[in-house]
């Protein structure tokens, strides 16, 4: 086996001088992008994306639907302002070969995609994608009617053999693992026969506001869903068939990847100013604003943007982020260094993320000295002094914005393999050393 000298390399994560103070203009939000291309992929006329995330996700959802034979043009937008990209929606064909990479949104919200197509679509990924959980898509997919050939494990390699149409219908699915197995079903509903009803059988369900994320988008676009929260039975969303509107959408900026630079501010106790930040959004990063008050932070919501401004001073916070998980590894980091300790809560899913988050955590931060233990669903984070050494990031791009985080306040940690921040935040070593002025 070759190993990518990038996966070894050792990026020395730069500590911060004195308080930071800058302005970040952060890249488009990965969840709003690959739904967004999902979407005018199944549109009934073309639309438009501006200022979509250009990174290892999204272009491999692009890639994915162009597979298909979606057309998809990447230039500059109609009236020269930055960059948009063309979505032409055709019939959906196969064969077609699919790279699901490690991205959630493409190994969950296209094979309802590919049981449209009219032939087959094989879907296989990087190693990591075989072991995260898939069954919820599966099942569900040929209770309404889909034939997909996989090993019989649930997940990854696998083929759905499309049909040019599906049924649709009434489903349950399990969505404890991922709300992602939620969303996938809804993001194609208005395109099946009968559109689609999914009822969560599970006793806990992660990242609701992703699934809200879901709905608004379809209703921009134009289906008509019904929710828990427009006053349908818990549990259940309703998504009725229906030709999707073309749409000329400017994505927001990814939120949950504002927060290493908030969290630079609240370590140092500087400020830094992230323009575009929404005054409403379904995006769990916009939690951020009261958990890291809760740290001891302060922010303010203007035209220009979100003010962040840390104190100086770091709490340590009792919190259940199972709506917000993905926030978890930048919240670890910084109640690392926290001036009490933390219990981190209702997150047992992290453990099939990019990787086994939680393990991953306690680990590397305690292999810089620091006192984390796992609970059955989070993290118990006792803050000690800590000291330099490797940071490992188990091709997961979160660990490596964590590990930046504490790097910040610790001399000598240094990232490994940091280049997997591309999967949703290219060019991060350079926003982080523009951002302390370097
Ligand atoms: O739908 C989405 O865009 C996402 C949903 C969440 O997945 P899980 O529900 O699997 O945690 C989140 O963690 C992921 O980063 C993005
Ligand atoms: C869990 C994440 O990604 P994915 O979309 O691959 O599930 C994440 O970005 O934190």
């Amino acid at each position: 086996m070759t190993v990518n000298p990038a996966h070894t390399a050792l990026w020395p994560a730069p500590h911060a001088s004195g308080a930071v103070d800058a302005t970040v203009h952060v890249p488009g939000s990965k969840s709003v992008t690959n739904r967004a291309l999902v979407l005018a992929a199944l549109a009934s006329e073309p639309g438009w994306l501006r200022r979509p995330l250009r990174s290892r996700d999204t272009l491999l959802m692009a890639s994915a639907l162009r597979a298909m034979g979606v057309g998809i043009e990447e230039g500059i937008g109609p009236d020269g302002t930055g960059e948009a990209w063309r979505v032409l929606p055709t019939g959906l064909h196969g064969p077609a070969t699919i790279d699901v990479g490690n991205a959630g949104t493409v190994m969950r919200f296209l094979p309802p995609v590919a049981a449209l197509a009219d032939g087959p679509v094989r879907f296989d990924g990087d190693p990591r994608s075989y072991e995260r959980p898939l069954h919820g898509v599966i099942d569900a997919l040929r209770a309404l009617g889909a034939r997909i050939d996989d090993d019989g494990r649930g997940a990854l390699p696998m083929t759905v053999h499309g049909g040019g149409a599906l049924d649709g219908g009434p489903v349950e699915v399990d969505a404890s693992s991922s709300s992602q197995f939620v969303s996938a079903l809804l993001l194609s509903g208005p395109r099946f026969n009968q559109g689609v009803e999914v009822r969560h059988t599970g006793s806990t369900l992660p990242s609701v506001p992703h699934i809200r994320m879901t709905v608004d988008m379809l209703r921009a676009g134009g289906a008509q869903v019904d929710t828990p929260e427009s006053g349908g039975e818990p549990n259940v969303w309703r998504v009725t068939p229906g030709a999707l509107l073309g749409r000329d959408l400017t994505i927001e900026p990814d939120l949950s990847n504002a927060q290493p630079f908030l969290a630079a501010a609240l370590v140092t106790g500087g400020k830094v100013l992230v323009p575009d930040w929404p005054a409403h959004t379904t995006q769990p990063g916009d939690r951020l604003r009261e958990i890291f008050t809760a740290m001891g932070g302060s922010c303010e919501l203007t035209d220009a943007g979100l003010q962040f401004t840390g104190s100086g001073e770091i709490h340590g916070i009792d919190v259940d982020l199972g709506e917000v998980g993905e926030l978890t590894p930048g919240i670890a980091a910084v109640a690392a260094l926290a001036d009490s300790p933390s219990t981190l809560r209702g997150v047992a899913h992290l453990r099939l993320h990019e990787t086994d988050r939680l393990a991953a955590l306690a680990k590397e931060i305690n292999e810089l000295g620091g006192d984390v233990t796992e609970t059955a669903d989070g993290l118990h984070i006792r803050p000690r002094r800590l000291h330099g050494g490797v940071f490992h990031t188990y091709d997961d791009h979160r660990m490596a914005t964590a590990g930046a985080v504490i790097g910040l306040a610790v001399q000598g940690v240094e990232i490994e393999n940091v280049a997997t921040t591309a999967k949703t935040l290219p060019d991060f070593p350079e926003l982080w050393d523009r951002m302390l002025g370097n």
